[in-house]
């Protein structure tokens, strides 16, 4: 029996497969590499390149393997590309998400886990965390295609025999703390990993979008998660599964929020470098602060984070960013190479 993880050449996905394997677990992997890169994925997983919006390649996927879960990563990320192609994303995170859902209930799957995301509830009311049971209210066509996507799991639970976990992700950052993988996104716009990449000098500067936020120093609050935790929920989300647990939506974060500048001095004080900071104006889409209350996970799934330090968090994402200098990240026999060395 093996895990099926689709976008497992990708950021987080490449970490769940390794993961898996460390565990014992046997993995197929399937992604179209538009974002991911093929030697990102462990060599023990079953590669197959493609996309999950094709019926005919999940068909083949499922008689050639017998797959006892879906872990669901493969999607569109880029909040304000959302905001530009809309249409896009409603494509790949909700119409390729139903091709997947319907081939796996042809299939028998009986566990899903599917990849949500913080940006399902907008910027919240009150400065609180925010729990599953507050009203989502996404503020740009990313959060809406994941929250659709949400919708469709709860119904087609109802209707087959089909238990899902819908974990909501604040903000994913850092590498594995063995080193083999981390984030390695070309043209990246994700916070942590573009302040890395600008105090290793390979950006001239960095922008900070908004400086007129009600938050503590007028910029963007967010609760940054250790990916190593964030693949821990998984884990645990897999045997609540197997188990028998029951449908459910939940938070990871760690329940505490980092603002744009807060983040920029870490990253200043772990690289000794000072940041070139350019001050811009608010990036379309993106909410003022939100922050998880996950307690829900901790109880239900016995999630226990053990990273929850922005320093570390930190530290591990500029200690890949460093590992990756100069490597040409188009060059897959080198990176395949430098993987194989990094793993033994
Ligand atoms: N990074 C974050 O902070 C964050 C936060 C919340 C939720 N998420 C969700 O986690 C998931 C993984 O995000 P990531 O940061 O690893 O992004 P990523 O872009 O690194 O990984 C996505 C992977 O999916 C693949 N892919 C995309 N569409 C596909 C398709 N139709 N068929 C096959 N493969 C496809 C890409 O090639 C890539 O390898 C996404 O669903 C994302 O929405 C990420
Ligand atoms: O160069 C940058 C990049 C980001 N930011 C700011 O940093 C904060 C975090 O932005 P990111 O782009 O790192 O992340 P988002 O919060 O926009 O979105 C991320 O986290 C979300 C969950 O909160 C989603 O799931 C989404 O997939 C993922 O991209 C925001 O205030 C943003 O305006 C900057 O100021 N400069």
């Amino acid at each position: 029996m093996a895990i099926l993880v689709t976008g497992g050449a990708g950021y987080i996905g490449s970490h769940m497969v390794w993961r898996l394997l460390d565990e014992g677990r046997e993995v197929v992997v399937v992604d179209r590499l538009t974002t991911g890169f093929r030697w990102a994925v462990a060599p023990k997983a079953k590669f197959y390149l493609g996309d999950i919006g094709n019926a005919d390649l999940l068909k083949q996927i499922f008689v050639e393997n017998e797959i006892e879960a879906i872990v669901h990563f493969a999607g569109s990320v880029v909040v304000p590309e959302s905001v530009r192609d809309p249409l896009e994303f409603y494509q790949n995170n909700t119409a390729n998400t139903r091709t997947l859902l319907a081939a796996a209930v042809q299939a028998g799957v009986r566990a899903f886990i599917f990849s949500s995301t913080a940006a399902v509830y907008g910027t919240p009311s009150s400065l609180a965390p925010v729990t599953e049971m507050d009203t989502p209210r996404p503020e740009n066509p990313y959060g809406s295609s994941k929250l659709m996507s949400e919708i469709m799991l709860a119904d087609t639970a109802r209707a087959h025999d089909l238990r899902f976990v819908a974990l909501r992700y604040f903000n994913v950052a850092g590498a594995d703390p063995e080193g083999r993988v981390g984030q390695s996104t070309r043209n990246a716009t994700h916070l942590i990993k573009v302040a890395c990449e600008t105090a290793l000098g390979q950006r001239n500067a960095i922008q900070v979008f908004g400086g007129d936020y009600p938050t503590h120093d007028g910029t963007g609050v967010r609760d940054y998660i250790h990916i190593a935790d964030l693949i821990s929920a998984h884990v645990e989300a897999l045997g609540y599964l197997q188990n028998g647990g029951t449908s459910l939506i939940a938070n990871c974060g760690y329940g505490r929020g980092f603002s744009v500048l807060d983040v920029l001095k870490t990253v200043e004080r772990l690289s000794g470098k000072p940041l070139q900071v350019v001050h811009s104006g608010r990036r379309l889409g993106d909410a003022a602060y939100v922050v998880a209350d996950s307690s829900l996970a901790r109880e239900r799934l016995g999630w226990s984070p053990r990273f929850d330090d922005l320093d570390l968090i930190v530290s591990s994402a500029l200690t890949w960013q460093q590992k990756m200098m100069d490597v040409d990240l188009e060059d897959v026999s080198a990176l395949q190479r430098r993987v194989a060395a990094l793993a033994s």
